[in-house]
């Protein structure tokens, strides 16, 4: 007979997997989701999330409530009681259940001796709960980032950091991509309320909606269909900066899952795209929103910093570049990255950048745009990287889109509601 599920012991084990194992929440979540009904994915997703989103404070506040931490094969337990604390402090869930629950999660995890002490810890907690306020403790704490990263914040944007870590700390909007190749935004978002379904419009993509409240995607008229696409603004703004033309040879060279190559196709329908990306799996995914959307173009698999070993002698009009990067735009949407990036990445990223920027450059036509994008909020991969660039090439022209500045475009999560972004637009005389 199976196991019942405990979806508190599976919470504590997705944490157990990104902390200490180094995996990505976007991984191991909907792999331990599968199995589950929908309410209950939306519950483990709500717990893990929850969890990696506040973890500096829940470890916190275990360590004044433990007089030794839970360490080695039983670290698990100590993800446990902060999945149980997360619940107390920032869920509806009742807190008899929320203890009941969090209590018979050691059975599941194969940790019954461990019922007590879990249960006295969380006991203690709920009655010293009122103790535990965060004004008087180390940025990190206060802010629920690692301290490397507040510094580089801090440094890079010494008035508006605070709203930026503020901003990654809460909880992302959905945003909507109306495919107008089958409706305007006006006919899909009329389609939308008579589901029910609430959202606005904004003036920065002609595409996009931002729902009230998320929702699953089935709930979207038409969405197998291919009518709709979940996306958020800030990338939605790639495409459009591009400004693909029908007929036209675009080349999209970090390409998945294909957000912005579908994008491109849905804006100029009949350009022949070519898009690459050095990851098999993450290519896959490329196809299948282009089957889902009924679009079509060329897939590869290749290393972006070396065009001649994937693509024969072929110069684009239009390249996209949605560079790999530091993600440190897109927290609220993967909070995970605060645990999982280092600092050193960053330079390692910018030279990663600096190598496939420079290939991609090389295959642009005369005349022809390149955008570079990130979805990062550090000078280093942006404008720093834009800058280093123009300097070097005396046939790059930099062209300072709306709001931005001679060193491209950023826009910050704490702006506009869309993710944290850059972008930059060069033409090639
Ligand atoms: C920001 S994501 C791209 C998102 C995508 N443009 C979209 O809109 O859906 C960056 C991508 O770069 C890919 N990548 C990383 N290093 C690469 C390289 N050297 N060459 C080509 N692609 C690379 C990653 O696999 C990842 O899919």
């Amino acid at each position: 007979m199976k196991n019942t599920v405990n979806l508190r012991g599976i919470a504590a084990q997705l944490v157990e997997q990104v902390i200490d194992k180094g995996q990505s929440l976007s991984t191991v979540l909907p792999q331990a989701q599968r199995q589950l009904a929908d309410k209950d994915r939306a519950l483990l997703q709500e717990l893990s999330f929850g969890v990696i989103r506040f973890l500096p404070q829940l470890d916190h506040i275990i360590l004044q409530l433990m007089d030794k931490p839970m360490k080695g094969k039983q670290r698990v337990i100590h993800y446990l009681l902060m999945v149980g604390i997360y619940q107390l402090r920032h869920t509806r869930v009742p807190p008899h259940a929320a203890l009941a629950e969090t209590v018979q999660a050691a059975v599941s995890l194969k940790r019954h001796s461990l019922k007590g002490l879990i249960n006295g810890v969380l006991r203690t907690y709920q009655r010293r709960q009122s103790e535990f306020t965060f004004e008087h403790v180390v940025d990190s704490v206060k802010y629920l980032h690692p301290s490397w990263f507040i510094n580089r914040i801090k440094a890079a944007w010494p008035d508006g950091w605070a709203s930026i870590l503020d901003a990654n700390n809460s909880r992302p909007p959905m945003w909507l991509r109306v495919n107008t190749l089958h409706h305007t935004r006006d006919d899909w978002l009329n389609l939308l309320q008579e589901a029910g379904i609430s959202a606005t419009t904004t003036p920065l993509s002609p595409q996009a909606l931002c729902l009230e409240k998320p929702v699953g995607v089935t709930l979207l008229p038409g969405f197998q269909a291919g009518w709709v696409t979940v996306q958020d603004l800030s990338a939605q703004r790639c495409s459009l900066y591009l400004d693909p033309q029908p007929g036209e040879k675009i080349l999209d060279i970090c390409a998945a899952p294909g957000g912005k190559t579908t994008h491109i196709l849905e804006l100029a329908n009949n350009a022949e795209v070519t898009a690459v990306d050095i990851d098999e799996q993450r290519l896959s995914r490329v196809a299948e929103n282009l089957e889902r959307l009924k679009l079509t173009a060329r897939l590869i698999c290749g290393d972006g910093r070396y065009p001649d070993q994937w693509l024969e002698d072929q110069h684009f009009d239009r390249i996209l570049l949605d560079a790999p990067c530091s993600a440190t735009g897109v927290i609220r949407r993967h909070p995970d990255i605060k645990w999982l990036r280092r600092d050193s990445d960053i330079s390692e990223l910018a030279i990663l950048q600096k190598e496939i920027l420079e290939a991609a450059w090389r295959r642009l036509k005369s005349g022809g745009t390149l955008l570079y994008a990130t979805c990062s909020i550090l000078p280093e991969e942006n404008s720093r990287q834009v800058a280093d660039f123009v300097a070097s090439h005396s046939d790059a022209r930099h062209v300072i889109l709306p709001g931005g500045t001679e060193q491209g475009l950023q826009v910050l999560p704490s702006e506009l509601g869309g993710d944290g972004f850059f972008y930059a637009k060069l033409i090639k005389h």
